[in-house]
């Protein structure tokens, strides 16, 4: 496909946007409607692919699942209505939808063969094909086991006591999902707190899920009971429109409706951090996900530091960080993030290599980047998703800063979690 031109040296973006569904908790609300006995209604679920594949897979599970635009309705059957699929089970570009499947799937007694595409062919798995195996599931697959295609015999498992290696709320995810189905306790220690909607949908289905510091336990034989998700919008989507509001100069952004869970919010601490002109209306809502609304102006921004239990609080967000700390005044160094070589793309090396050929100031580390801020303008050039969605957003609003020309290959990436974001972006004009 031809490379999109994007829009270049803009001033004033205003107006409101309601970012679409979560990413994570519509993903979630398919998984566990598809799981638990009865119907699942979910209401602003995101109808990016990443979410897609997840409703694709369980039908070939077997499970009924209407959906049309942000409504979804799942016949769940409980965790016994799964059957074996007679063909593989395809997650694209979904490691969230390949990582908590497995641990569904390692429970349930027959046999599936998991595929995506080339960027999941490159994501480690035995993060989670490792502990799923010591509860007792089958899993081999590509190089040991570490890529997809995966086979899976799942079956009898028992739970176990686990320190997370990584902080991932997706190796989390896939435990406490076998867990579910384990005889006995399925206790997760984190190293840090990661995000928590697995957790909270166990609850809203009527589950029990134990908390204390930082270890995770669920009982296994729980039975869940379908319900009703409201999808808060997803704060990761609405990231790449506090940045651009933050830089663009004559700016104010409204976000409607955005996900506030604290575990999610590690980027408004850093705006807040940074200087940036951001004010938060969370609702007060009975709801099971906190949301609100926040606004953004243009900002004088300074650079900052960013580590340690901050960072799983706001990892698909670092792109975007990158970009806010070109236009700050002075160095932002962005460590213990080595995660970041291990997502979509390497996301140290595309983010790094993408903004250097727009003129950035900005280097990579071993587990990071540091980036040092003159709040001047980009330049321009030609640059690449490189298949990565959050990487071709980042660079849609790197071009709004851009003296020059700015052509993106490979734009159609954006559609993985926004398919709708370049006309919510061009609201704003
Ligand atoms: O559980 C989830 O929904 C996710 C967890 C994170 O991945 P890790 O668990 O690999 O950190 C995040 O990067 C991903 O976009 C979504
Ligand atoms: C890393 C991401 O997603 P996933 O791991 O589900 O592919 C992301 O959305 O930035």
């Amino acid at each position: 496909m031809e490379a999109k031109k994007l829009i270049s040296n803009k001033s004033s973006l205003v107006g409101t946007v309601k970012v679409p569904g979560d990413k994570s908790i519509s993903h979630r609300a398919v998984m566990f409607g598809s799981i638990a006995s009865g119907v699942t209604t979910v209401e602003n679920f995101l109808p990016g692919e990443d979410c897609l594949s997840t409703i694709a897979c369980f039908r070939k599970l077997g499970v009924d699942i209407e959906q049309e635009g942000s409504r979804v309705k799942v016949e769940g059957k409980g965790l016994d209505g799964l059957q074996e699929p007679k063909d593989v089970l395809d997650v694209g570009n979904s490691g969230t939808t390949i990582r908590l499947l497995m641990g569904i799937l390692s429970g349930r007694p027959f046999h599936t063969v998991l595929i995506g595409d080339q960027s999941i062919g490159k994501r480690p798995m035995t993060r989670v094909t490792s502990p799923l195996a010591k509860m007792g599931a089958k899993i081999s697959g590509r190089k040991n086991g570490e890529y997809t295609p995966l086979s899976l015999s799942g079956g009898e498992l028992t739970g176990i006591e686990y320190e997370l290696p990584v902080a991932s709320a997706q190796v989390k995810s896939a435990i406490l999902l076998a867990g579910l189905q384990a005889n006995g306790v399925t206790t997760v220690i984190e190293p840090e707190k990661t995000r928590d909607h697995t957790e909270r949908m166990i609850r809203m289905f009527g589950g029990e899920v134990h908390s204390e510091g930082m270890a995770i336990s669920v009982n296994g034989g729980q039975e869940l009971k379908g319900t009703h998700v409201d999808v808060p919008g997803d704060i990761s989507s609405a990231a790449f429109f506090l940045v651009a509001g933050a830089i663009v100069a004559g700016s104010q952004i409204t976000l409607k409706n955005v996900g506030l869970n604290p575990t999610r919010t590690g980027i408004l601490d850093v705006l807040k951090k940074m200087g940036a002109d951001v004010t938060i209306e969370a609702y007060d809502s009975a709801g099971n996900e906190p949301a609100g609304n926040i606004t953004i102006g243009t900002s004088s921004l300074k650079g900052t530091v960013i580590s340690g239990d901050l960072i799983p609080r706001l990892i698909d967000e670092i792109p975007i960080i990158a970009l806010l700390a070109t236009q700050a005044e002075g160095k932002t160094v962005i460590k213990d993030a080595a995660e970041l070589k291990v997502k979509e793309t390497n996301r140290i090396d595309t983010v790094v290599n993408e903004l250097k050929k727009l003129g950035a100031n900005i280097e990579a580390t071993d587990d990071g980047m540091i980036i040092y801020g003159n709040s001047s303008r980009l330049s321009g050039g030609t640059v690449a998703s490189h298949g990565d969605h959050r990487i071709g957003m980042m660079l849609a609003v790197a071009a709004l800063i851009c003296s020059d020309e700015v052509y993106l290959e490979d734009s159609e990436a954006v559609a993985v979690s926004y398919p709708d974001f370049f006309n919510d972006l061009h609201s704003l004009f």
